[in-house]
């Protein structure tokens, strides 16, 4: 495909409530909207960094200066491109996979619309629809968490991912275990909030039966994460840690993880995505899809992934309204505590005129 034009827009959307982890609260998601246009075929991306380098070293202003000023024009110069040349096409500029992750997801999108297939046909998706998780953040009190917890059970959320730090970890976690029983699916995220000196403590955890225990330690502390494996019985999850294939298989020869989140924007996009399910699938490491506070074009390319074979646990691909009042796209639903996977060509969703304008903040345009 030869691209033609490539449109960048900063969005703001408020959430529904605050969304507090061990990193901050945020309060509104901001995010960048990548359109790519070719002679066949629009492509729609979403670059999930976010307002501040704090997940990650990316935020929204960096990703777009990035792409306007070391990306699009590698794209814009191509004679032609397709998803698979984005990743070479970019290699020289190094790091910034949430930002290429973005225009690899336009130019997939692009070139599956003008083929006529999904995401989920183009990635090897085995499921129509995937269990929905959800993630609940630090509240300001147990009474607060358990009535959310009890609000997303009612909705039909299939597992519930509770945010943990330290102060917020033991008491919460024990009381959602008690007030919603055994049966329930629960997990923990800590956002590399916890230390190795904290092995003893986060050890108590093992008595809630959890799923897992997501990146407790620094994301490049591979080796902490190897050692606090051997001091649990909960099964550590790696999130922030694994931003390649390489990574996640450096991670699980130093038993470092049992089991992956896959975010597509964290390890440079959809395709490096199926990489590590891939490869996890092979060594016998399940993965679940992390979630970036998405809009629903993210959010449809997740559902897509989420339904290969190796997304054995439920994800954080939850409703729009998880976050939205109101998404740029139609909303994804909960039906029966899943979500459909679109069968449209490409990510079969478009952004609705109306409301990707009124979450626009500024746009910027490059041509060839
Ligand atoms: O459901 C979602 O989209 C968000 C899921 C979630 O908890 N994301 C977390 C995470 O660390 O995984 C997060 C990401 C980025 C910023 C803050 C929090």
């Amino acid at each position: 495909m030869r691209i033609e034009r490539v449109r960048l827009r900063r969005i703001s959307l408020p959430l529904v409530s605050p969304f507090r982890t061990s990193l901050g609260t945020e309060y509104e998601r901001s995010a960048l909207v990548v359109q790519v246009s070719t002679p066949d075929a629009e492509g729609w991306g979403e670059c999930v960094a976010g307002a501040d380098p704090d997940y990650s070293s990316e935020y929204v202003e960096g990703a777009e200066d990035v792409l306007l000023r070391h990306l699009v024009p590698r794209l814009l110069s191509a004679e032609t491109v397709t998803a698979h040349t984005v990743g070479p096409l970019l290699a020289a500029v190094k790091g910034h996979r949430m930002a290429k992750a973005a225009l690899e997801m336009a130019v997939l999108d692009a070139e599956l619309r003008s083929q006529g297939l999904s995401f989920a046909a183009g990635l090897g998706a085995v499921a129509d629809r995937v269990p929905s998780g959800v993630s609940v953040g630090i509240m300001d009190s147990v009474p607060e968490l358990i009535d959310a917890v009890a609000a997303y059970l009612a909705q039909g959320y299939q597992r519930i991912k509770l945010k943990i730090e330290p102060g917020w970890d033991i008491v919460p976690v024990r009381a959602v275990r008690e007030r919603f029983g055994d049966d329930t699916l629960l997990q923990v995220d800590a956002n590399a909030a916890y230390t190795r000196a904290d092995t003893r403590h986060l050890a108590r955890l093992d008595a809630f039966d959890l799923l897992l225990i997501e990146q407790p330690l620094d994301e490049e502390d591979l080796l902490g994460h190897a050692a606090l494996a051997r001091g649990l019985r909960t099964p550590i999850c790696l999130d922030e840690s694994v931003v390649s294939a390489r990574s996640a298989a450096d991670a699980i020869a130093l038993g470092a993880c049992h089991i992956v989140n896959i975010k597509p924007g964290r390890v440079g996009g959809y395709l490096e995505a199926r990489r590590i399910h891939d490869l996890c699938a092979a060594a016998g490491i399940p993965v679940w899809c992390g979630g970036m506070l998405e809009t629903g074009l993210g959010r449809a390319g997740n559902a897509a992934l989420a339904a290969l074979p190796n997304f054995t646990l439920p994800g954080d691909v939850s409703a729009s309204n998880r976050y939205f009042a109101t998404d740029i796209t139609e909303p994804f639903t909960l039906q029966d505590g899943h979500l459909t996977v679109p069968t449209a060509p490409g990510l079969g969703v478009t952004p609705i005129p109306a409301a990707l304008d009124r979450a626009t903040r500024t746009t910027t345009e490059l041509h060839r």
